[in-house]
């Protein structure tokens, strides 16, 4: 039986960086992926905050950034329009358009060069809990059925974790919190700036918002993201009317097609237990406003990689070790996620009327500062709705 110290199950952001961070600490890591190419095929807009790399300790490289940004543009139902651009407004959580492709890769190879061994094409199918607390999960690779023992097992599995469910951890997001995702990678798009991200919100997208995020000359992420709940018909139809419909998009062609799932719950209540961790999707590390789970997941991934090493060389992997894992990340960004999903079920009372009379609001507003705060700081001023249900959060 091969052993481990730890074992990463998911070569996504999270669990690169996981494992990555595992061994940087000492630990001997396994790190496990279904897929036969890292990263491919995406589920994801590909934008990221510049601290991304900060917390990833490593420098921003060209091979997997394919765009700057320079500013959003947010768009209401009847078309009304806020540009906020670097030229006129700072932008602290400005960043970059990725090629996950690459970048996915690049964090796995990285996490290799820590002395990681990478089993790629090899799918977890269970998992059984020993009496020395270990845990010993069965593989499939290739026609091969085979084990591997880890004194700690960190599922990075992204957000259908099964991970999760087989270890018996409270980490289940109700389907109101699963937004449904799809999305084109188009060319031949016609954006009236490269350099923007453009939000369209309202009946577009129920729960959610249809965003395109260029990746450079004429190619965009062109997606959306519904509640299911909310919709009446699926992501993809949803996306299909919107890129039709889009002056950008309407004669842009499709080079490929993602679809996935995104937890906008805030974090689950369980993401560790004796011997275990998760992290990234499959603990809901995610923005429930903005679905956006790349840089939320580097950093829960790094925690669980660091605290996976402390606890290898401290002789203890129980959940009392563990705890502290927890307690990084709900003070990272615990608070964060709760406020930001307190502002999405707000949004998701407003009609289109609505959306539209915050947007004329919005134009009259000089703004000096954009962040995800700032904008809702100005929605409260706007809107007395808003003022009710948000203004203890944020002001
Ligand atoms: C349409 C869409 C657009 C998005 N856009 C953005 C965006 O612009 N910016 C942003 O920050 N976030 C975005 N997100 C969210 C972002 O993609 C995720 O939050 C992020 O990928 C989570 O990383 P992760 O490592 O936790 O999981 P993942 O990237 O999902 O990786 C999980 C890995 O686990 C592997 N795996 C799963 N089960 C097993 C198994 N049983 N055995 C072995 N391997 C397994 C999978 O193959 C996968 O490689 C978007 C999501 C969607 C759906």
């Amino acid at each position: 039986m091969i052993k481990t110290d730890v074992l990463v199950i998911g070569a996504g952001p999270a669990g690169s960086t996981a494992a990555r961070f595992a061994a940087k600490g000492g630990a001997k890591v396994i790190l496990i992926d279904k897929k036969s190419e890292i990263g491919a095929p995406k589920r994801c807009a590909e934008g990221v905050s510049k601290k991304t790399f900060d917390i990833l300790e490593l420098e921003a490289d060209p091979h997997w950034i394919t765009r700057e940004i320079e500013g959003v543009r947010l768009v209401a139902p009847d078309g009304t329009d806020v540009w906020l651009t670097n030229d006129v407004v700072e932008l602290p959580e400005a960043g970059y358009i990725l090629e996950r492709k690459v970048f996915d890769k690049h964090l796995a190879m990285e996490a290799g060069r820590e002395g990681v061994e990478i089993r790629i094409k090899t799918q977890a199918k269970s998992l059984k809990k020993e009496d020395d607390g270990s845990y010993t999960v069965s593989f499939e690779s290739m026609g091969e059925v085979y084990d591997i023992n880890t004194k700690i097992l960190i599922g990075a599995d992204g957000p259908e974790s099964h991970v999760a469910k087989w270890a018996g951890l409270k980490a289940y997001t109700k389907p109101k919190h699963m937004e449904s995702g799809a999305q084109f990678e188009m060319c031949n798009a016609k954006m009236e700036r490269s350099d923007v991200l453009e939000f369209y919100f309202g009946t577009v997208a129920p729960g959610g918002y249809f965003w395109l995020f260029p990746k450079g000359d004429d190619i965009v992420n062109a997606g959306l993201a519904i509640i299911p709940e909310m919709a009446d018909k699926s992501a993809y139809e949803y996306l299909v009317d919107a890129v039709n419909d889009c002056y950008a998009t309407k004669d842009a062609q499709p080079v490929e097609l993602n679809v996935g799932g995104d937890p906008v719950g805030g974090l689950v209540r369980e993401m560790y237990g004796d011997n275990i961790l998760l992290c990234g999707d499959a603990a809901s590390q995610v923005n429930p406003l903005t679905g956006g789970g790349i840089t939320s997941g580097i950093t829960g991934g790094k925690y669980a990689g660091q605290v996976a090493a402390e606890a290898i060389k401290a002789g203890d992997c129980s959940k009392k070790f563990l705890k502290k894992y927890d307690e990084l990340v709900r003070d990272d960004m615990g608070h964060d996620m709760d406020k930001y999903a307190k502002v999405c079920n707000y949004l998701w009372t407003l009609d289109d009327d609505e959306l539209n009379s915050i947007a004329h609001a919005f134009q009259d507003i000089e703004f000096t500062k954009i962040s995800t705060t700032e904008l809702v700081k100005a929605l409260i001023k706007v809107q007395p709705k808003a003022a009710l249900k948000l203004r203890k959060m944020f002001l």
